[in-house]
């Protein structure tokens, strides 16, 4: 058994970059940015009133002051004249502010009477203007890599770049394994169940921006499973799920290494999910999953998730921690690193009692993992831990 930091350090070693294309702005929310986004023009591109009000000279603020109103300015038709000594333009928010105007006031602290608007009540606080290239100007960039978010797309729109370069989606093969196993909807035997991990894998490896094929089920010989993953050749990533530890049926192993299977690493230190796998096989990035369907799924989140981001040029990096106070008391741990399944709420952390890695009902009550680490003595409520939400 390893260590998950140095399994998952031997399992960043696996990773290939992608290569890159071109995504309209539409779909490019949740892919990464591969090449830094650069703005094409100044924003606003010109001084634009914040308000809907008046455009007036602010030498000439004070209550009661009248203003004859000359002119209109709304939003996409600038006022082409200039505003002189007594005088105001009506203006609409986004509007360009006209000539000789240095100060919006806000409509409701007018009246209007015809062409005569009076203040009501001066109020010199703010200005109400945005000045030109007050967001950005050309030039300023959205640097890559980077997940793009909804606002970052909305950033490169008003940037005036329409297309943007992203890494490739990693293509995500996935495996499951076992005489057991039918798919949902399925008429199941009385001795079989419902394969659930690649549905939980699949949804959690797309939601990180990769694409993932779920091959036919591979029953437990040696000729299933070598068909199986023929099947898988060309994908960027292979996840098989079971047959990964050492009883009789267990043929991942060594089915992965008959086909050439370079094995990174067998076993790590950690609870669930110790007889993870991982290598190369045929130019793939392999991982084989434990059967357990929380196993599986805490391994998708500790191992399968940095590696899809490191493939995508997000860089090598566990999946991110935070601190959160225990809400019961809990026993030492064991030589494993233990990922509970937890509930986290205002900041407190409380594992569930039951934490039997076949549970996918406590699993999808869960919103963190509780991380004990190697060996760690009892801990009472009120301590601080680490976790990771997910
Ligand atoms: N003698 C030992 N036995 C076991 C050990 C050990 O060290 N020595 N490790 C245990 C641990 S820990 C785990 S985890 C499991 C992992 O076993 P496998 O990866 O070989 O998984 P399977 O035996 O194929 O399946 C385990 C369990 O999960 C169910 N399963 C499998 N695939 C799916 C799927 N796609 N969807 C839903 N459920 C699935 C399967 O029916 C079994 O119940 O080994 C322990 N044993
Ligand atoms: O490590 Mo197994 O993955 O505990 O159930």
């Amino acid at each position: 058994m390893i260590p998950v930091s140095e399994a998952l350090d031997r399992l960043f070693d696996l990773a290939t970059p992608l290569g890159t294309e071109c995504v309209p702005l539409a779909d490019a929310a949740g892919r990464v940015l591969a090449e830094s986004v650069i703005a094409r023009r100044l924003q606003p591109p010109f001084a634009a009133s914040a308000m809907d009000g008046y455009a007036l000279r602010r030498a000439e603020i004070a209550t009661g002051a009248r203003f004859r109103v000359i002119g209109e300015a709304p939003a996409g038709r600038a006022f082409t004249g200039t505003v002189g000594p007594g005088e105001a333009v009506r203006i609409f928010t986004g509007a360009p502010l006209p000539e000789g105007a240095d100060f919006v006031v806000i409509q409701e602290d007018t009246a209007r009477d015809g062409e005569v608007m009076t203040i009501t009540e001066a109020d010199l606080h703010n200005d109400n203007i945005r000045p030109a290239g007050g967001d950005f100007g050309p030039g300023d960039r959205i640097e890559a890599p980077r997940l793009l978010s909804p606002g970052d797309v909305a950033l490169a729109a008003a940037m005036n770049v329409p297309e943007l370069v992203v890494a490739r989606r990693p293509s995500v093969a996935l495996l499951a394994t076992g005489d057991e196993l039918v798919m949902p909807g399925e008429d199941p035997r009385p001795d079989q169940i419902i394969a659930s991990n690649s549905f939980g894998l699949k949804a959690m490896i797309e939601a990180a921006g990769a694409e993932a094929r779920m091959l036919p089920i591979a029953r437990d010989t040696e000729a299933s499973l070598r068909a199986a993953l023929e099947l898988a050749a060309g994908a960027d990533l292979i996840v098989t799920i079971g047959g990964a530890s050492v009883g009789d049926h267990d043929l991942v192993a060594p089915v992965a290494g008959a086909l050439g299977m370079e094995r990174a690493f067998y076993k790590v230190a950690m609870r669930p999910g110790k007889p993870l796998m991982a290598g190369r096989l045929n130019g793939s990035a392999m991982v084989g999953l434990p059967g357990n369907p929380v196993s599986a799924m805490v391994c998708g989140h500790i191992f399968i998730l940095p590696l899809l981001r490191a493939m995508l040029g997000l860089g090598r990096a566990p999946a991110p921690r935070k601190t959160a106070v225990l809400g019961i008391d809990v026993d030492a741990n064991g030589p494993r690193e233990h990922y509970m399944r937890a509930v986290l709420a205002d900041g407190v952390v409380t594992p569930f009692e039951r934490q039997d890695s076949a549970l996918l009902g406590i699993l999808s009550r869960a919103n963190a993992l509780l991380v004990r680490p190697v060996a760690d003595g009892p801990r009472k409520a009120g301590e601080a831990v680490e976790i990771l939400p997910i």
